[in-house]
């Protein structure tokens, strides 16, 4: 590693630290107000506690299988460039490839107000095997900002000379005190495909709860979300920027047995939220060009009359 990086690390109270999740490095920040850990293997932010909160994103005791194409994504997966199953190819790996590479650190520093940031870089050219599995060239950034909540800003040059074809989530497994009383408000009206009842359309009325047995991927959502956790007594405002569809997903009780990759009680302490374009919301990324999808998730606390 870098030591100009290193040094930039240590000074916003970083290190490196080596990590049983593909034997790959984590990056562990600790500051007076929060601490926060980004593994490089998939490149995603694993956790964020704000000093004196519980985690905002799930973590569970289960290592997964260390395989390369094995699962274990907690915190705040990348899918891409696919949402899913691969629609050409049944050998190609669930939700793209992004979450099963390593990813590089490339900058450290903070934004004016002080909040710490970190950039994580993957590149197609500096893996064959990416090469191999999708014909075009990309290079994808991920920025941190990490303070008051935190947010994600991931973007996606296309280097090659044809258009290419995007369907991407930002899986975010957030932490929840009880997922049968945890409450999604914010997509009220708004249709989605019901991917637990056979891919049939469907119109949300009212909020969502509770959040169990969800695999819904919403359609031309609105930017903001809002998780209602009453057990841990807080509110997650989650505002978008670049997705045009939300998923939310819960494996339930019966689906969450099968899983080798969390306990068998652990989909009671989740509901992942992701910042998505799915589906009919896939789209291309004209050749030279970016796409920017991001979200950011600030912390309240739940007002008494929280259902009202
Ligand atoms: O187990 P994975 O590949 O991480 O995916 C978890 C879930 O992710 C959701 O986004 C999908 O809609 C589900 O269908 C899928 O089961």
């Amino acid at each position: 590693m870098d030591a100009q990086l290193m040094r930039e690390l240590e000074e916003i109270g970083g290190e490196i630290r080596p990590n049983s999740l593909r034997e790959c490095d984590e990056i562990l920040i600790d500051q007076p107000s929060f601490s926060a850990r980004i593994a490089l293997w998939g490149g995603h932010l694993v956790s964020f506690i704000q000093t004196g909160q519980e985690d905002l994103l799930f973590q569970s005791d289960n290592e997964g299988a260390q395989t390369r194409f094995g699962r274990r994504h907690f915190g705040v997966p990348v899918c891409w460039p696919w949402f899913g199953a691969n629609a050409e190819d049944d050998d190609l790996p669930a939700h793209g490839l992004a979450r099963y590479f390593r990813w590089q650190l490339v900058e450290v520093g903070r934004f004016k107000n002080g909040d710490a940031k970190i950039v994580l870089r993957l590149a197609s050219e500096d893996h064959p095997l990416i090469e191999e599995m999708w014909p075009y060239a990309f290079e994808l950034r991920q920025v941190f900002r990490l303070g008051e909540g935190f947010s994600v800003n991931f973007s996606a040059a296309n280097l090659s000379d044809k258009a290419m074809p995007i369907s991407e989530a930002l899986h975010t497994y957030f932490r929840v005190g009880d997922n049968k009383t945890a409450e999604i408000k914010g997509l009220d009206g708004v249709q989605y495909v019901d991917k637990f009842d056979d891919g049939n359309k469907k119109q949300q009325i009212g909020s969502v709860q509770p959040c169990e047995e969800l695999d819904r991927v919403y359609l031309n959502a609105p930017q903001e979300t809002v998780l209602e956790d009453l057990v841990l007594q807080r509110k997650l405002v989650i505002s978008s920027e670049g997705a045009q569809s939300t998923v939310l997903w819960n494996p339930g009780e019966a689906l969450a047995k099968l899983r080798t990759d969390m306990e068998d009680e652990d989909y009671r302490q989740f509901v992942c939220i992701e910042t998505a374009n799915a589906l009919d919301n896939a789209y291309k990324i004209p050749a030279g060009d970016m796409h920017q999808l991001r979200f950011t998730v600030k912390v309240e606390p739940l007002k008494n009359n929280a259902s009202s």
